[in-house]
């Protein structure tokens, strides 16, 4: 049992993914995730971390013949967004993902941020650059880039790029942010500066991170779940799992006896 006073912010509900070609990748997930918190996902690879990940963000639609059974739903409007009437489009403003390798769009700093806010039909150019500042300033890069602003997105060091990617994420106001291995492909100094972002966006938002570094979930996060063949087997106060784990399996792959 966690200690929490936070609400919860969206929960899994006996959760059950097949992808297209049958394999059952997540099997009977039921999961919070509490408000301004940041939960971390662990285990082997293959175990379903990333499929879990994807399905807060509907991502698993963009291919056809991948399917859902249970709910995700979000809170306090109590909306199943895996609900066939709800728009990935909107869920994906809702809840926003950063992936393991920055991967900007060939345009430049400035329209990157602001891709979001033209999907949406925001035409106000004061506006758009009121939201690409208070967004690259979110994500810890604006110091860095406001001469540059106009500079291919590219240009940007590793470090940068995944900042600018955390800052076109956070300038649709989400509510969830989904880190999948977001510093995997980064060196320990830029590594330790997405930690210290993701802490401060804490104050904002609710983080899921799916993360093979073990030091990383236990630094960064409040909650963790431990995954193992589409099955959650421990979930619980990340102090807790990473002391004093109820289960055996979770205790074996955290001390490296498994895994
Ligand atoms: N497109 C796909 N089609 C069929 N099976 C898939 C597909 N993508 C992943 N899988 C399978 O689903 C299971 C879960 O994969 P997933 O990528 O979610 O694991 P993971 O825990 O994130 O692994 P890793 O830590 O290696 O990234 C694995 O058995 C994988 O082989």
């Amino acid at each position: 049992m966690v200690t929490t006073t936070s609400p919860i912010k969206a929960e899994s509900r006996d959760l059950n993914f097949y992808y297209s070609n049958g394999h059952k990748a997540l099997k009977g997930i039921s999961m919070p995730l509490y408000e301004k918190r940041i939960t971390a996902l662990i285990g082997p690879s293959g175990c379903g971390k990333s499929t879990f990940l994807r399905c807060f963000n509907r991502m698993h639609d963009l291919y056809p013949g991948n399917s859902y059974d249970g709910q995700i739903v979000m809170h306090p409007d109590n909306t199943n967004i895996l609900d066939n009437g709800v728009d990935p489009i909107e869920v994906r403003m809702r809840i926003s993902m950063v992936f393991q390798k920055p991967n900007p769009f060939p345009k430049s700093i400035y329209e990157n941020v602001a891709y979001g806010l033209r999907v949406r039909g925001e035409r106000n150019k004061r506006v758009v650059d009121d939201k690409v500042e208070e967004a690259l300033k979110g994500a810890a890069l604006w110091d860095e880039v406001k001469n540059r602003l106009h500079d291919l997105a590219f240009n940007l060091s590793g470090g940068q790029q995944q900042r600018l990617c955390i800052a076109r994420a956070l300038a649709t106001d989400p509510e969830i942010m989904l880190f999948d291995e977001p510093t995997s492909a980064l060196d320990p100094i830029a590594t330790a500066n997405i930690e210290e972002l993701m802490s401060e966006l804490r104050n904002k938002l609710t983080i899921l991170v799916v993360t093979h570094n073990m030091q990383q979930a236990a630094r960064v996060s409040d909650y963790t779940a431990y995954m193992y063949l589409g099955e959650l087997i421990e979930y619980d106060d990340t102090d807790k799992i990473f002391t004093n784990p109820s289960r055996k399996e979770t205790e074996d792959y955290i001390t490296g006896k498994f895994g």
